[in-house]
């Protein structure tokens, strides 16, 4: 094996210890609210990972457990209770949710500034439009990945393998947001080996165990391994890790490497939500004129 691993385990957990200080010197603590519907294991360890590192950074954890039975307007009524309650500042519904409900719609019911999972329409947009922005915990947190190991983003080759809501699409853009020459795979995509081999970085999620392998990476290049799968022989990502790991320059592992940033990530954006309400609140009380509503106090380019 010669590529470095990337520890997303500490650099998530260096992340979390700082947005911990942050919380810890404000008037007002900030919350978190999830909702969780049905009782998918999966989504219900992550859920719970989610809570118990939001309440060890000195969060309010709020939480709501649904059936998976619940009606569409039963979850409607939880999110406008929520984006009402003053001490929540970010709201995150997990995902996927029960074929009877409508995900989208759900997804815009939440006010984009508690749209701490940056999947709101007018957080998408303003993230394609190179705005201030809630952003997606997972693609984010793989920027921070490949800035914490020093990888050289400008006029780099990108190639997401993938082009998800939640992932590969916001992934595609904030490498552009950092001048990466961006190619976006996806299924229809003609052999995907040729574009993957020029890459100088590549960003697996595609959902699919172990497609990456050997033949599909340039010696030294980096490689992020965004996938989870649980099989016999413990979890997996889409990338081949033994395989992989002999060529590439830099790679993640899995598990301890994107899914811990996507938590700590989670909690950045709470924080980044609650001190987006604070000032907001403060300027209602000093002139009276309302809530700011022109966006997230982050510049374009971060992640
Ligand atoms: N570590 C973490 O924190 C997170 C991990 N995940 C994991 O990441 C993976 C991707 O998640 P998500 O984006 O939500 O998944 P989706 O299923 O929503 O999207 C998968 C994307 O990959 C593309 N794709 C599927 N098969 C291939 C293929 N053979 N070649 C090229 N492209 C392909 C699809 O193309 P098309 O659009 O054409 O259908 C689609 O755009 C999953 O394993 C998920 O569990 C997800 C979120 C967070
Ligand atoms: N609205 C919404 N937002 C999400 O961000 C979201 C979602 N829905 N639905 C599901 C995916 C998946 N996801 C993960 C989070 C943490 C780990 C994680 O911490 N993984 C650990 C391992 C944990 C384990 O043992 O499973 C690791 O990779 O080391 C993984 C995956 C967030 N997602």
């Amino acid at each position: 094996m010669s590529a470095t691993i990337i520890d997303g385990k500490a650099v998530a957990q260096t992340l979390r210890h700082r947005v911990a200080q942050e919380v810890a010197a404000l008037d007002r603590r900030p919350g978190l609210a999830t909702i969780l519907v049905g009782e998918d294991p999966a989504s219900a360890i992550y859920v719970s990972n989610k809570r118990k590192l939001c309440v060890e950074a000195g969060m309010r954890d709020r939480h709501r457990l649904l059936s998976a039975q619940v009606s569409q307007a039963e979850v409607e009524d939880v999110i406008d209770e929520l984006n009402l309650d003053p001490e929540v500042d970010g709201i995150l519904l997990q995902l996927p949710l029960p074929k009877h409900l409508d995900a989208p719609s759900l997804i815009e019911r939440i006010d984009p500034d508690k749209d701490v999972d940056g999947l709101t329409e007018t957080n998408a947009g303003r993230l394609a439009l190179g705005r201030p922005g809630l952003r997606p915990c997972t693609p984010s947190g793989v920027i921070q990945l490949l800035d914490s190991a020093a990888v050289h983003l400008e006029g780099a080759h990108a190639v997401v393998v993938g082009r998800s809501d939640l992932v590969g699409r916001p992934q595609a853009q904030l490498l552009l947001a950092r001048d990466a020459t961006v190619t976006v795979c996806h299924r229809h995509t003609r052999d995907l080996a040729s574009h993957t081999r020029d890459a100088d970085i590549v960003v697996a999620a595609a959902g699919v165990p172990k497609l990456i392998g050997a033949e599909h990476i340039k010696p030294g290049a980096t490689v992020i391994d965004v996938g989870i799968h649980r099989t016999e022989g413990g979890l997996c990502g889409d990338v081949d890790f033994d395989a992989v790991a002999g060529i590439a320059g830099h790679i993640t592992p899995v598990p301890g490497g994107v899914g811990p940033m996507t938590i700590a990530t989670l909690l950045r954006n709470t924080l980044t939500a609650a001190n987006l309400h604070n000032s907001s609140h403060r300027e209602t009380r000093t002139n009276g004129s309302g809530p700011a509503r022109d966006g997230v106090a982050v510049t374009a380019g971060q992640p």
